[in-house]
């Protein structure tokens, strides 16, 4: 049990090599602490043998204090800690903090016992097994491990948290709003992500069953990795617009490619690529495995290189017939099916990261102090929270609604009924992040645009939100293709 002390004895120890203060109703003797301290030596004397922990809080993380548990020495005789300590797997008590249908107060048509299980397993691995290794590949930009990718592989749906008959839309759902809670945009990305857009593809579209079931196995076991490569420099979403041609052999056995590709998340470390191409009489996709003829060089953007972006050349690769998705030249379906669910899970990420945006500036309004006030007795931070809660709710209230349409269609059915709203879906997400961003910075002020400390998770939210602006659609091909859409179905008479 830590030794119990007075406020008294406390004030005894105020030399710079005999240095304690309490923060919390807990006792910190940082004598030989404070020469490493990162905010310097001169404020620590300031508070030496006093309460600090107005001063802390307001300069802090939380976190902090719990990686520096071994300077705190005892408690305060009669007092208890007050200020939670979350645990991995915790869900938060900031209010809007999580989800609605997480919290015990309120209801939802949609989540089973099941989802619930899973989300509770889900919270745990990430904060236990994910957040370690993505905070520090995001600052030093290396890729994800093979030894995470093997416990990912060897975990197969955490353990049973859920059954694979039992997996749905609402369960993909939870998996990649929990896997956002790693506060590591770049990394988030590195973790597969292109497998998640492209598998997809071949599950789908594959010709060949067993070239699909080999693939599958491979990278579900984490063995191979690989990623959609469907940009280039010359059009993005216009497709129409791109160079990379496949040109078919003489004797029909296989393909010839040759162009470039561009921003291929995950392209560096991968062994298939799920590209685009021009074909004699249209655009084909092909199943490209990683040869000596694929060159592929690192892109360095505003997030973190451990996304492992890239530019890749295909220089006359020789691909078989067989790995052929979908029909010749009869690509287009292909890609555009697939999209609504990489732009469907943008959603999900972008929305709940929102989520935490909004989070932050709740605790970092409630704890800091300006003026002699709390932030939050300002009318006009109140306003801006108001504003964020409005778009964090109908962000998640629409994806709920869309992806509860998702469960009960096929995924023929999705392409025709729903990529319209998932398009418009992830438009407002990013619309309602843009507004977020803006004003968690105004609220964080410095610490908004510095990356470490406690605006650390707004700074990289500011950073990082158009990744999802403009990957997989940019707003305004999204925007217009949703209303493109919903003309298709207007009736044909005048109303
Ligand atoms: C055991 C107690 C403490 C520990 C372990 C600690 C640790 C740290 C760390 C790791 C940082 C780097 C920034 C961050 O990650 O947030 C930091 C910054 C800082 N700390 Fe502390 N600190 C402690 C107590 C205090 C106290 C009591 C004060 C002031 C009264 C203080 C004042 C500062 C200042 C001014 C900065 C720079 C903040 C900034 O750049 O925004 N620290 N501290």
């Amino acid at each position: 049990m830590a030794q119990q002390l007075t406020r008294d004895e406390v004030a005894k120890h105020t030399s710079e090599d005999d240095l304690w203060f309490i923060v919390d109703h807990r006792v910190y003797d940082v004598s030989d602490f404070i020469d490493a301290h990162p905010g310097g030596s001169i404020v620590l004397e300031q508070v030496a043998g006093q309460d600090a922990t107005e001063a802390s809080y307001n300069l802090h993380r939380h976190e902090v204090l719990q990686q520096y548990t071994a300077l705190c020495i005892g408690t305060i005789e009669g007092e208890q800690p007050e200020v939670i300590d979350q645990k991995a797997g915790d869900l938060s008590q900031v209010p809007y903090g999580e989800p609605m249908w997480l919290s015990k107060e309120f209801k939802s048509p949609y989540y089973s016992e099941k989802h619930k299980k899973l989300q509770k397993a889900m919270r745990k691995f990430v904060d236990t097994h994910i957040k370690p290794e993505a905070q520090e590949k995001e600052k030093n930009g290396e890729f994800i491990s093979q030894e995470l990718i093997d416990k990912m592989a060897e975990t197969n749906l955490l353990d049973g948290a859920i059954e694979g008959k039992d997996f749905d839309y609402f369960s993909d759902l939870i998996i990649s709003q929990e896997l956002t809670r790693m506060q590591a945009r770049g990394f988030q990305d590195g973790n597969m992500a292109g497998m998640a857009i492209s598998l997809s593809a071949v599950l789908a579209w594959a010709n060949d069953e067993k070239l699909k079931h080999r693939v599958a196995e491979e990278v579900l076991s984490g063995k191979k990795k690989m990623s959609l490569a469907i940009t280039e420099a010359f059009a993005g979403s216009d497709v129409a617009g791109l160079r990379t041609t496949a040109e078919l052999s003489e004797d029909g056995s296989h393909y010839i490619v040759r162009g470039t590709k561009k921003w291929i998340t995950n392209g560096m470390f991968s062994d298939y690529f799920v590209t685009g191409c021009k074909t004699s009489k249209g655009f084909s996709v092909l199943l490209i495995p990683k040869t000596e003829d694929v060159e592929v060089k690192l892109i360095k953007t505003s997030y973190s290189t451990a996304a492992a972006t890239t530019y890749i050349e295909f220089n006359n690769v020789k691909v078989p017939k067989e790995n052929l998705l979908g029909e010749e030249h009869k690509g287009f379906v292909v890609i555009m099916s697939n999209f609504n669910h990489e732009r469907w899970m943008m959603a999900c990420m972008v929305s709940r990261w929102s989520r935490m945006v909004l989070e932050e500036c709740l605790k970092w309004a409630h704890q800091r102090i300006v003026f002699g006030k709390p932030l939050i007795s300002q009318p006009v931070i109140r306003q801006k929270i108001a504003r964020m809660i409005g778009l964090v709710e109908s962000n998640q209230a629409w994806l709920e609604q869309i992806t509860y349409q998702m469960n009960h269609m096929s995924y023929k059915d999705q392409a025709k009924n729903l990529s319209g709203p998932i398009g418009l879906l992830k438009t407002f997400c990013t619309r309602s992040a843009h507004e977020i961003a803006d004003d968690a910075v105004n609220i964080f002020g410095g610490r908004g645009i510095t990356q470490s400390g406690m605006g650390r998770v707004v700074e990289m939210f500011h950073r990082t939100y158009k990744f999802d602006a403009i990957l997989g659609g940019t707003e305004e091909i999204l925007g217009d293709l949703g209303v493109r859409q919903a003309m298709r179905f207007m009736p044909n008479a005048k109303l």
